[in-house]
């Protein structure tokens, strides 16, 4: 089985593959103080409550916007899987054009996000993916990563309204019914979650008149039903479309798995 690891800013997303079928994934927080041997150890207990063992994993693909935790994460899998890890950089086949300045600058998250949007939509397609950062990016009908937009995402302009305020307080991210709201903790939801919502439309917008006005949208991360809920512009919100993209970028790396 294919073990596949996207490791953002705030949290490791597992999955565990049995071919093309994704048996389950896990969510895990991204922490660089984290030893190659509590990783092993919390991913051993994650893989062994849903019955399986180690041994059953006999491949392994990372993809990580978080350069200082890669040497732990691959050390972590050659011990306690025995595999040396695929890792999604330089080198690696992905079969989708980088049209980007530097090719090497874009977070292996997006070009993951862009090869399974493109196998499982078609071009042209855009991918919002809500994680610590909101980004955006355009894959062409001819597959080419065309480039995008990254924003702030949700959990930080929230933790920049506490934090940089003597009176605004940390706030669940949840959407107020209203936009004109009466309370200082509804006013701050309505202003995060009605503007990026807002944000989102507009940029998307001017995305389908640059690019392609047809372009398909998906949305990906884990504030993407939040927003769905509230945006105009999106088709479908996928979850798992890095898990997904990891795996076909997998199967085209190997003859066999
Ligand atoms: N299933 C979920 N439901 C609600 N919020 C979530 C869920 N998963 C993650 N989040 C929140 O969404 C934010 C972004 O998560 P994630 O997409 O994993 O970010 P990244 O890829 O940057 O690590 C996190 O702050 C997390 O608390
Ligand atoms: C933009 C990102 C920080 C998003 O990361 P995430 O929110 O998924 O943790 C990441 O894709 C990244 O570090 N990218 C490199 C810069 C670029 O894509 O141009
Ligand atoms: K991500």
């Amino acid at each position: 089985m294919l073990l596949v690891f996207d490791v953002g800013n705030t949290n490791i997303v597992l999955g565990v593959y049995d071919g093309k079928k994704l048996l389950y994934s896990f969510r895990i927080s991204t922490d660089k103080s984290k030893t190659s041997d509590e990783y092993g150890i919390l991913i051993k207990q994650l893989i062994e409550y849903r019955n399986m063992h180690l041994s059953d994993i006999n491949a392994v693909i990372i993809s990580s916007v978080v350069p200082p935790i890669m040497h732990t994460l691959e050390a972590m899998t050659i011990k306690y899987f025995n595999v040396y890890p695929l890792v999604v950089g330089p080198g690696i086949k992905t079969g989708i054009n980088i049209k980007y300045d530097n090719p090497k600058e874009v977070g292996a998250d997006r070009i993951v996000n862009a090869v399974a949007a493109y196998e499982l939509y078609g071009g042209p397609v855009i991918i919002i993916d809500f994680g610590t950062a909101t980004t955006f990016c355009a894959v062409s009908k001819n597959c080419e990563y065309l480039g995008g937009a990254i924003a702030p995402g949700l959990i930080i302009s929230a933790d920049a309204l506490f934090q940089r305020t003597a009176k605004l307080p940390k706030i669940e991210l949840v959407k107020p019914e209203k936009v004109i709201c009466k309370n200082t903790v509804e006013s701050m939801q309505s202003g995060l979650i009605y503007g990026h919502a807002g944000m989102v439309d507009y940029i998307v917008a001017k995305m389908k008149k640059e690019f392609a006005e047809n372009a398909y949208v998906v949305a990906t991360g884990g504030l993407a039903k939040l927003i769905a809920q509230e945006s105009k512009v999106i088709n479908t919100v996928n979850d798992m479309l890095t898990l997904e993209g990891l795996r076909i970028i997998y199967e085209r790396n190997i003859e066999k798995i």
